[in-house]
């Protein structure tokens, strides 16, 4: 099966420092994978990477095109578009800065819309929207390029309970048509919603179905926490050796 995207052998550095290290990295449709790892361990750099944004020191990136549902504060909230605009802006490099978008690209627009459950506010100004309604306008800017692999980073930050399970309702949907990759730290939600877990720290330190990664040597090396630490807790594995 041709996969969504493909890493290999990926090295990338940021402000001459070494970021990511040897990334081998393979998702396909119908896969929700969390990309897992502390602050700075190279999850946002990794999506970057996949998108062609970081240049690379090594290794190679395949994908027929992948969609980015930044985190929420990257976005400008506070211009004065419409939901329905803002969905259109993830088309710009289609229709061209300063041309008309033309019937085809709105009905992509109105079509994401739907896809997220917000038909119904497309005219509304998003800067009047709650967070988790913010949230799912983003996934929809990048949905309107039909992209085999939406990445997401972190989308589940300030939201509430029911406003994140109806968000894991729509990935999980939208996952069995492309194939999902999200960072995320809440690795509870994860292990519980995901099919796959990737745990990063600068490089794969382990790749797998949630049930199979229950040894706590693999969360401590990728968190750097000693043994008895609540991460392992909180995932109900063994206090590490
Ligand atoms: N533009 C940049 N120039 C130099 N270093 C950078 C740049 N962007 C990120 N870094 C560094 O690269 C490392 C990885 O950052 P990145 O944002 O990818 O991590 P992350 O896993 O997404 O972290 P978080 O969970 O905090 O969002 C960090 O040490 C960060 O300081």
């Amino acid at each position: 099966m041709t996969a969504a995207l493909e890493m290999t052998g990926v090295c990338a550095d940021l402000g001459g420092r070494p970021v990511l290290r040897d990334i081998d990295l393979r998702v396909e449709a119908g896969e929700f994978a969390a990309l897992l790892g502390p602050n700075g361990a190279g999850k946002t750099t990794l999506m970057r990477a996949a998108l062609g944004l970081v240049p690379l020191r090594a290794g190679t990136v395949t994908t027929t095109g992948a969609g980015y549902v930044p985190q929420r504060h990257e976005f400008t909230w506070d211009f004065p578009a419409s939901v329905e605009e803002a969905v259109l802006s993830g088309l710009v490099r289609r229709i061209g800065l300063f041309r008309r978008p033309r019937v085809e690209h709105w009905r992509a627009a109105w079509d994401a819309l739907d896809r997220v459950h917000l038909a119904d506010l497309r005219k509304r100004p998003v800067g009047e929207l709650s967070g988790g309604q913010r949230q799912r306008v983003l996934v929809a800017r990048a949905l309107v390029l039909s992209p085999p692999v939406l990445l997401l980073d972190e989308p589940f930050t300030g939201l509430d309970m029911p406003a994140q399970e109806t968000l894991t309702d729509l990935f999980r949907g939208i996952a069995t048509e492309r194939a999902v990759l999200m960072a995320t730290h809440d690795l509870a939600a994860a292990a519980y919603t995901c099919d796959r877990l990737v745990l990063l720290n600068r490089t794969v330190i382990a790749d797998g179905r949630p049930g199979a990664l229950d040894d706590p040597a693999i969360w401590m090396k990728t968190f750097d926490v000693g043994p008895g630490s609540h991460l392992l807790k909180a995932l109900s594995l063994p206090a590490g050796a």
